[in-house]
């Protein structure tokens, strides 16, 4: 049996190397004829799947290690009767944890002593937004629920906002998928008339999908005065993206939110159990046996610690934005070919980053509040 496989796939041979030969290809250029003898296709999210690649090729399973899923044709796999697997939620907490370190940046920015008293507008609740949602509540933001396709099916007793409700809150965080057709398509939701409506004392965060966002509309809105801040990890046509948009945003990131150690592990797994399942296989290996030991391991902090500072220490020592937002900087210059090609690059050789739950935190005589508040952000205590 042959795998087809995106080469920046992690962990390709000790999840997929007794089910088949592996051939790692290029995400980016892989083509009709890199699939045609292939039984087996895997990629991320820079593989366009459809018609043109897989056409009169032998793949009967196409696996996605990621959430999104807007790169796949889907109604054409249904159609040409190939199985289709995705990851649903297999990064979602990574994107939280990225949010979380974005908010204790912009609260200090901000001047406040404490985070919580942003209220976060949270567009697109599904595995992401409600995990951000859940650590939000749990640490005492006020957060308000954005997400009409769900509204519409009035799941559960979430109470959910409009848009415009939710893009009244200090911060307004973006988790939607790409559609572009269906009762609530979400190219473009966010163009000139949404934008006006922001201040200056606003951030809007984009974590989802960069047409979600118009960058015309927004390159606009930061020409006016009282513009809002923009925090983005992903942006319209990556990885050939805008550099004076780069320039202009506060926090700047090449589409790593989700790119912790653990939620890309959980893509791969995930894609193995799908596999497995397809294949009638056992499924005997797991994640976390992949897992390396963390380069830190521990943080202690004793009755002396201020309760915003020990959360912003610890929340940094994880992952802290402002250096993939420094990497992105440096390499915005020459052509467009090689600005795309440097996008690429960084996340290609992304360094190894741990998720909150990685870190162990010891407390002596702190407080039960921050207590509380280093669980909810998803840290192992030791008391
Ligand atoms: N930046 C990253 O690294 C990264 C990582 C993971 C996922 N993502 C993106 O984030 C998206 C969300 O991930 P998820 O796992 O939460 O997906 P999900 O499918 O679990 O949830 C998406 C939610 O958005 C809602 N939604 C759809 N249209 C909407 C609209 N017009 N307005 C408001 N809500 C709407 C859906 O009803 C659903 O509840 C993914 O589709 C992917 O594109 C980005
Ligand atoms: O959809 C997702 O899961 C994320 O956007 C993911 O982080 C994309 O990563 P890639 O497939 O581009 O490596």
């Amino acid at each position: 049996m042959l795998i087809v496989a995106d080469e920046n796939i992690p962990l390709l041979d000790s999840f997929f190397g007794d089910i088949g030969e592996i051939r790692r290809v290029s995400g980016r250029t892989m083509s009709n004829a890199d699939v045609r003898d292939a039984d087996i296709l895997l990629v991320r999210s820079v593989t366009r799947v459809n018609r043109e690649l897989l056409e009169s090729s032998r793949v009967r399973f196409v696996g996605t290690t990621t959430i999104g899923t807007d790169h796949v044709d889907l109604d054409w796999l249904e159609q040409a009767g190939i199985r289709f697997s995705a990851a649903p939620g297999c990064n979602a907490n990574s994107v939280a944890e990225y949010v979380l370190s974005v908010l204790s940046l912009h609260a200090e920015r901000r001047g406040l002593s404490d985070w919580s008293q942003l209220s976060v507008g949270i567009v697109g609740v599904g595995n992401v937004g409600g995990e951000l949602a859940h650590k939000l509540e749990r640490l005492g933001f006020d957060v308000r629920l954005c997400d009409p396709p769900r509204a519409d099916r009035e799941e559960g007793d979430q109470e959910f906002v409009a848009l415009e409700e939710a893009m009244k809150c200090d911060v307004v965080s973006l988790h939607t998928p790409l559609t572009r057709e269906g009762s609530h398509p979400t190219f473009h939701m966010i163009g000139q008339a949404e934008l006006e409506t922001l201040g200056a004392n606003q951030l809007l965060i984009n974590a989802g999908r960069g047409e979600v966002i118009d960058s015309s509309a927004l390159l606009a809105r930061l020409d006016q005065g009282n513009a809002p801040t923009f925090a983005l990890d992903v942006w319209e046509q990556e990885p050939r993206i805008h550099p004076e948009l780069v320039d202009r945003v506060w926090l700047a990131t090449p589409h790593i939110a989700g790119y912790s150690l653990e939620g890309k592990v959980q893509g791969t797994e995930m894609i193995y159990q799908a596999l497995s399942q397809f294949l009638g296989l056992p499924v005997r290996k797991k994640a976390g046996q992949f897992l390396p030991e963390p380069a830190l391991s521990k943080i202690s902090f004793t009755s002396s610690a201020q309760e915003e500072d020990a959360i912003r220490i610890a929340l940094r020592a994880c992952y802290d934005p402002r250096r993939d937002d420094a990497r992105l900087r440096n390499v915005m210059t020459g052509s467009l070919e090689e600005r795309g090609a440097a996008f690429d690059r960084l996340r290609r050789d992304y360094p190894v980053r741990r998720e909150c739950s990685s870190l162990k935190i010891q407390l002596k005589g702190t407080s039960k509040s921050l207590q509380d508040s280093f669980r909810a952000i998803g840290f192992k205590l030791k008391i």
